[in-house]
């Protein structure tokens, strides 16, 4: 049995890049731990509520946000943190080098189901600044909260897969991700299908044809509404994701965040051996001129994105 802080040791990083998801995986350990609580006490869709004190109680994103925010404080290597749920970002007074940004609980509308909900995050040197691009990144990683809890992180190079054991303890279950090149599957909201750019209308369309089509193949849809879920299930068999420029979200530049759902995600999906794109350029390219900016998604197995790509290169 390998657990990640076996792992983290072996591992060329410096040991101070190391002990940020070390904090990381703490966070995600105590977020498990407090949704499996709510799911027993009822208690998912907090917001606005009053507890039997009396008291206001606290939507789990804000105490998700909370539960990292701690465990932050606590690790005198990060002196900033960027949340989706924080309007500003928490400066910390200590000579940290790192900053992460997180989306401390993302999928939170599938609490109230018991679907698969998750935690990303992303490294970056703090010294650097706020606004820095994708491929800047030191590290990425998220917790999904399905079945079991995993925890799947990278460096750069490659992507390992930890699982939450009975004892509390993240043990590797896969050393190196590798995303099929090719798959038949993708996750799209098709609800918004008469939102979408003649790109992706046209990508889809073609799956949707099947074997009938120019793919030539039968594909499958799936779309669980929670990014880690479904970027989960993509770095585990292939596929790829979609959100896309529509024209109702066009205005704020799409729906993913670029700091904390978009860059992320990208740096683990390439790190496995698949792409992203925002349709125009890599995901991990896009310079950001404010830590809350939106961004097209559109990431996974290699050959479905390149697809997409050349279906924006001729729209
Ligand atoms: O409502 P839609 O269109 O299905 O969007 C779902 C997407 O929104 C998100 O839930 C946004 O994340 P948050 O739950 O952190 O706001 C993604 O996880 C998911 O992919
Ligand atoms: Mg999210
Ligand atoms: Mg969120």
């Amino acid at each position: 049995m390998t657990t990640l802080s076996n792992w983290l040791a072996a591992q060329s990083v410096d040991a101070k890049l190391a002990s940020v998801m070390t904090t990381m995986a703490a966070a995600s350990a105590e977020i498990a731990a407090v949704l499996r609580q709510s799911a027993i006490s009822g208690q998912t869709g907090l917001a606005g509520h009053t507890n039997v004190q009396g008291e206001d109680q606290k939507a789990l994103d804000v105490i998700s946000n909370d539960i990292v925010l701690n465990h932050i404080r606590q690790n005198p290597e990060i002196s900033i943190l960027v949340s989706e749920e924080l309007d500003e970002p928490v400066h910390i007074e200590n000579q940290g080098t790192y900053l992460v940004a997180t989306d401390p609980l993302d999928g939170s509308s599938n609490l109230d189901v018991n679907v698969t909900v998750g935690t990303i995050f992303s490294i970056l040197d703090a010294r650097k600044g706020l606004l820095q691009p994708g491929s800047a990144q030191l590290g990425a990683g998220y917790a999904a909260y399905g079945p079991a809890t995993s925890f799947v992180i990278t460096f750069g190079p490659s992507a390992a897969v930890f699982t939450l054991n009975d004892d509390g303890v993240f043990v590797l279950t896969t050393e190196k991700l590798a995303v099929p090149k090719a798959s038949a599957e993708y996750a799209i909201n098709t609800a918004r299908e008469r939102l979408w750019d003649d790109a992706t209308k046209g990508y889809v369309a073609e799956n949707v044809a099947g074997e009938t089509g120019p793919a030539g193949k039968r594909y499958n849809m799936r779309w669980i509404g929670s990014m880690v879920a479904d970027v989960h299930r993509i770095l585990m068999r292939g596929g790829i994701f979609l959100y896309p420029l529509d024209s109702e979200n066009a205005a704020k530049g799409g729906r993913l965040r670029l700091l904390y759902e978009g860059n992320p995600m990208a740096m683990l999906v390439a790190a496995a051996g698949g792409a992203s794109t925002t349709g125009q350029q890599s995901v991990l390219d896009v310079v950001p001129t404010d830590i809350h900016q939106r961004v097209p998604v559109v990431l996974g197995s290699a050959d479905e994105v390149a697809r997409v790509v050349a279906w924006y290169a001729q729209a």
